[in-house]
């Protein structure tokens, strides 16, 4: 097999809102990509050596002084192009044609694009559900357009507010699009960027989940050798399927270790060893560390603070464990590619650190094992896909994420264990609902957070004074950005009535209906 990684495709982010939907869509195509910002160096453009390059959309204007700018080097090279919406704009900017801020003529939402023909990237692809044949439906996002085309470009299509919607350079295989392919409300959106990608790029489609696996699988041997590796195992989703990867890569080399930190969902401690013991065969230490963690919180109530001591006992543990094998050189963790790019912006100095995330960044320099990663380049949906392939059962692959500090950041200021046993009985009660009423996988992520604040309430004719916990069920793709979820309002009764009536250390239910931004999906 060719090497999986040798067609690929650079997709340059000027600071979209969707550059991370552009890399799926081609990942979809089947060709690997990865998104890099836009002021990496030429040489780093060089070495990457991309079969074409994707430029994202961005919030700047390429008429402001200082705005984001295409690398000469993509300028320079031979390989296709497509720039999208500020991508168009740079490009137009850069080769000579003319950009201006037409405040009064911005594009927000749906449009109507009349194609004109000719161009290999959209002949044949017109939405046969509009009566005229060469109209696409797409979304746009712009107050900025394209007024004059750089030489060699010629006029592909036009909407309402963007006389120049869609430019190309056939010869050159440069194109421009004003609108957004990669979001679902372009219809026609996946197939273009397919197009780009498999007949003018000519890549061949070979990132496919089988493929993805066997490539895994022999790197990982290639590099450990007969080394022994110690996996963190959550139960979560990623490293569960590291889990199922390294077992098939590596077998016996493997072992696993599970932390009980005390801050754990009800049961899971039981039902991930039993999980594992049932469907994979892989050796699985249970560490029950419940007391060591909750000691170390004793007093700490700064969120930031709370992480970093979870991250480190982490850490500790994991390397005691190490220590115990023979053999053991290296660390294996379930990271994706959203955490690597998370980390990058948060490491870059341009982005604020909103919270520190335990496995990114947050590792110790003078750790003494080596990090095998081999999820690292994967979306979380590429992520489920293989971890089916391999055949983990479905309830472990499409479960909800559950943050490494768990309900340390669940339960608000400093934690104790008399706060983390109400919050678990209280979260059961919503997941075990969700599950029943068959809206667990409506949402992306639902659980529940403890307040440790009393309020008053009576049940029987008597006054209760007691707890109060949060319900949170937020709809999110990339967990970037997330909504509350409009939960029906007879199951949210069903489920408040059901927690203060079973649990009587809990006298209020309340519903948290804010999105991220500006909120974020857990409470710190
Ligand atoms: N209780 C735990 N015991 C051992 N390792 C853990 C534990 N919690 C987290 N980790 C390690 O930290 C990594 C990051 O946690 P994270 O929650 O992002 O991933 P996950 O739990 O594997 O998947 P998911 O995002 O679906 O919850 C895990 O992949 C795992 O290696
Ligand atoms: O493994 C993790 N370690 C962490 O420290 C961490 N903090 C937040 N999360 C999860 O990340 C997603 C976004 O959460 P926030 O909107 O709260 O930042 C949500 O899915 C959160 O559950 C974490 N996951
Ligand atoms: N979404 C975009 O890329 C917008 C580009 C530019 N900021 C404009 O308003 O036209
Ligand atoms: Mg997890």
């Amino acid at each position: 097999m060719a090497d999986l990684h040798d067609q690929r495709i650079l997709v340059l982010d000027f600071g979209g809102q969707t550059t991370q939907l552009i890399a799926r869509r081609v990942r979809e195509s089947g060709v690997y990509c990865e998104i890099h910002p836009w002021d990496i160096s030429d040489e780093v453009v060089r070495e990457f050596n991309a079969s074409g390059v994707i430029l994202s959309g961005g919030p700047e204007s390429v008429i402001a002084p200082g705005s984001p700018v295409i690398p000469q080097a993509v300028l320079d090279m031979d390989a296709p192009i497509l720039g999208i919406c500020y991508g168009m704009q740079a490009m137009v900017h850069q080769l000579g044609g003319e950009v201006q801020a037409q405040a009064s003529h911005s594009e927000f939402g749906h449009a109507v694009v009349n194609v004109h023909g000719g161009s290999a990237l959209f002949d044949g692809l017109e939405d046969h559900r509009l009566e005229d044949k060469s109209q696409l439906d797409v979304w746009m996002s712009h107050g900025d357009r394209v007024e004059t085309l750089p030489e060699g470009f010629s006029l592909v299509g036009t909407s309402a507010n963007a006389p120049s919607a869609i430019m190309s350079n056939e010869a050159a295989k440069r194109f421009g699009i004003q609108f957004h392919p990669e979001v679902t409300h372009t219809k026609k959106g996946a197939d273009i960027l397919r197009r780009f990608v498999l007949d003018i790029c000519q890549c061949d489609g070979l990132w496919t989940p089988g493929n993805i696996i066997d490539d895994a699988v022999s790197r990982v041997q290639e590099m450990v050798g007969e080394d022994e590796v110690l996996l963190g195992l959550s139960g979560g989703v990623d490293s569960s399927v590291v889990a199922a990867l390294l077992h098939k890569a590596i077998g016996k080399q493997l072992t696993c270790v599970f932390v009980d930190n005390g801050l754990l969902r009800l049961h899971e401690g039981d039902q991930v060893m039993k999980t594992f013991a049932d469907n994979m065969g892989v050796r699985v230490i249970r560490v029950n560390a419940q007391k060591r963690f909750l000691d170390a919180l004793a007093g700490v109530t700064d969120p930031e603070a709370k992480r970093k001591v979870i991250g480190n006992l982490f850490i500790e543990v994991f390397e005691e464990e190490a220590a115990k094998l023979k053999n053991a050189l290296w660390l294996a963790q379930g990271t994706i590619y959203p955490d690597v790019i998370e980390s990058a912006a948060s490491t870059s100095g341009s982005a604020h650190l909103i919270k520190s995330h335990h496995n990114v960044g947050g590792l110790p320099s003078e750790m003494r094992l080596k990090l095998v990663e081999p999820l690292r380049e994967l979306f979380k949906d590429e992520v489920r896909t293989i971890g089916m392939d391999l055949g983990l059962p479905p309830i472990m692959v499409q479960r909800h994420p559950f943050p490494g500090p768990g309900l340390g950041v669940r339960i608000l200021g400093e934690v104790k264990e008399e706060y983390a046993d109400i919050l678990r009985e209280a979260d059961n009660i919503f997941i075990e609902a969700l599950l029943r009423h068959d809206l667990y996988h409506t949402v992306s992520q639902a659980f529940t957070v403890f307040l440790p604040i009393k309020s008053v309430g009576v049940t029987g004719d008597g006054r209760r004074y007691d707890y109060v916990v949060a319900l949170r069920a937020v709809e999110t793709v990339d967990f970037m950005t997330a909504r509350a979820a409009q939960l029906p309002w007879d199951f949210l009764d069903e489920v408040s009535r059901t927690i203060c009536n079973s649990i009587t250390r809990i006298s209020r239910v309340t519903y948290d209906i804010s999105s991220k931004p500006p909120a974020t999906i857990e409470w710190e």
